[in-house]
């Protein structure tokens, strides 16, 4: 059984595809893509493998979410189970004296920093990234305020702060990619 899913291995639907993998022992493959569009985009090339996703997904292409992916392919996926299984803990990241009034993080978790961001009335500019993994890196390249990513990818600086800590649950679906009638 192959499992189509995000990546890099930092990603928590790796987490969850591991977690799935260690509960049902057998022949399960976890292969890896930089965004899930690029996994709905090749289903015909995935026939008879599946696909897991969390059902908190937002795209940061285009307006897609994971109620949209399940209704667009209700011929061509089928849903198998799906479980809860929570996040690794989520941290929100402030750099002092940044110098760029931009924040990042993965539209999924746009709420938590909108929230934030309204309750100290700042006006950084929110830009999306494909994971939170990629988020962090972003966030160090571009050298900006904030930043929503997983704790265990975070080596705080002398001028960061942890804000706010998030230890959100999730479900997570599998399902089949069905092959073409
Ligand atoms: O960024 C990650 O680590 C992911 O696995 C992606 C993802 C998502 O697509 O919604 C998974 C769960 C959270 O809701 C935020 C991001």
């Amino acid at each position: 059984m192959i499992i189509h899913t995000l990546g890099p291995e930092a990603t928590d639907s790796y987490r969850a595809a591991r977690y799935y993998q260690s509960a049902h022992p057998g022949d399960i493959r976890i292969v890896l893509h930089d965004c899930f569009e690029g996994i709905i985009e090749h289903f015909d090339d995935y026939q008879g493998d599946y696909f897991m996703i969390p059902a908190a997904f937002k795209s940061c292409h285009e307006h897609l979410d994971w109620a949209d992916i399940h209704y667009t392919h209700l011929d061509q996926l089928k849903l198998v189970t799906c479980f809860c299984y929570a996040l690794d803990p989520l941290v929100l990241v402030r750099r002092l004296g940044a110098t760029m009034d931009a924040a990042y993080t993965h539209p999924s978790t746009v709420a938590l920093l909108k929230n934030y961001l309204r309750s100290i009335q700042d006006q950084s500019v929110i830009h999306y990234t494909d994971s939170k993994y990629l988020a962090y890196q972003n966030y160090k390249a571009a050298n900006a305020r904030y930043v929503i990513t997983n704790q265990k990818n975070v080596q705080l600086g002398n001028n960061e702060k942890v804000e706010r800590t998030y230890t959100p649950d999730m479900v997570w679906c599998l399902y089949q990619i069905l092959k073409n009638r």
